[in-house]
């Protein structure tokens, strides 16, 4: 009987070239060996250095799995159905899930350190009324007002086509929000105070910010659609950067919300500029504007 090599563990390494050919007496459990004799086998066939393919499974957690209770099994007992290929998948999510839980711990740690304007007694609480006011300049009411007024008193359909535009924009932009926060329902952090202007029951969840997907949106708009000089640009891109920031330091976001809202929003500008309303393509709704 071949007399397999074994690991510190006591799991059999592999078996002797006679013990293959003759079928292989199984060294220890039976299973084990077949187990071996198989992954030697394959690893001879594709022409793999078989020690390099006995390591690789070894170290393989898939292989670990079967092999460790084939060891410590008695010979009486049966092995378990070897692994389907495609359970290697399972080891994904595992690796993914300690990857998210670290961006997680990092996430939190960031925001709670640049929540300075958290409340009145926090570090930068002084600042925080300036804050508030940048919250307001990024709030849905304010956009919605000024544009619907803007929109009545355009007397140009490239205005009036302009706007509509942007109506769609900005009410696309909450529609899609309150859908993304309704669905992953993220709280906002704990260091936040809920002292917020005019909010809707979905505004309790801080996943993607509002305020980040509006500034990404808006400034793309603006820089696409309006004839600014240079300072007036970069102005324009420096109020949705500090009001991304002023989010995470009031507290009501952690920087993941923040960041995926940018995103959202730089994605919603494409959305709306690939749908462009115009009186050819939505001539009903131009008509019944033109009609009030
Ligand atoms: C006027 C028209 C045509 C429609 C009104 C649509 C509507 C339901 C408007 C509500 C606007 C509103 C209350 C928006 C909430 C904005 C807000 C507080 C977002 C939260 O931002 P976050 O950065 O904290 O996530």
């Amino acid at each position: 009987m071949p007399s397999p090599r074994r690991s510190v563990e006591g799991r059999p390494l592999g078996v002797s070239t006679s013990s293959s050919s003759s079928g292989g007496s199984p060294a220890h459990g039976g299973g084990g060996s077949r187990f071996e004799f198989q992954s030697l086998l394959s690893s001879r066939a594709t022409g793999v250095d078989p020690a390099c393919a006995r390591l690789r499974a070894s170290e393989s957690p898939v292989h670990r799995r079967s092999s460790f209770p084939l060891a410590v099994a008695g010979p009486s007992q049966a092995p378990p159905p070897p692994l389907p290929e495609e359970d290697r998948m399972d080891l994904n999510p595992s690796f993914l899930g300690i990857a998210l839980r670290s961006l997680l711990a990092i996430d939190l740690w960031l925001s709670k350190k640049l929540g300075v304007c958290a409340g009145e007694s926090s570090s930068w609480g002084s600042v925080r009324p300036l804050m508030k006011l940048l919250e307001i300049s990024g709030h849905g009411i304010p956009w919605l007002v000024g544009t619907l007024y803007c929109l009545c008193r355009s007397d140009s359909w490239a205005g009036r086509e302009v706007l509509m535009n942007l109506l769609f924009a900005l009410l696309l932009d909450l529609l899609l929000v309150a859908l993304i926060k309704g669905l992953v329902r993220r709280r906002r952090p704990a260091h936040n105070q809920m002292d917020m202007f005019v909010t809707l029951s979905v505004d309790k969840y801080s996943f993607p910010s509002g305020h980040a997907t509006r500034a990404a949106l808006m400034s793309r708009f603006i820089l696409n659609h309006l004839v600014l000089a240079i300072p007036l640009r970069v102005l324009v891109v420096l109020w949705a950067f500090v009001l991304g920031l002023s989010r995470v330091m009031l507290g009501r976001h952690n920087v993941t919300d923040v960041a995926f809202g940018f995103f959202l929003g730089y994605m919603q500008y494409s959305i709306v500029d690939y749908c462009w309303l115009s009186p050819h393509n939505a001539p009903v709704l131009f008509l019944l504007w033109s009609q009030q």
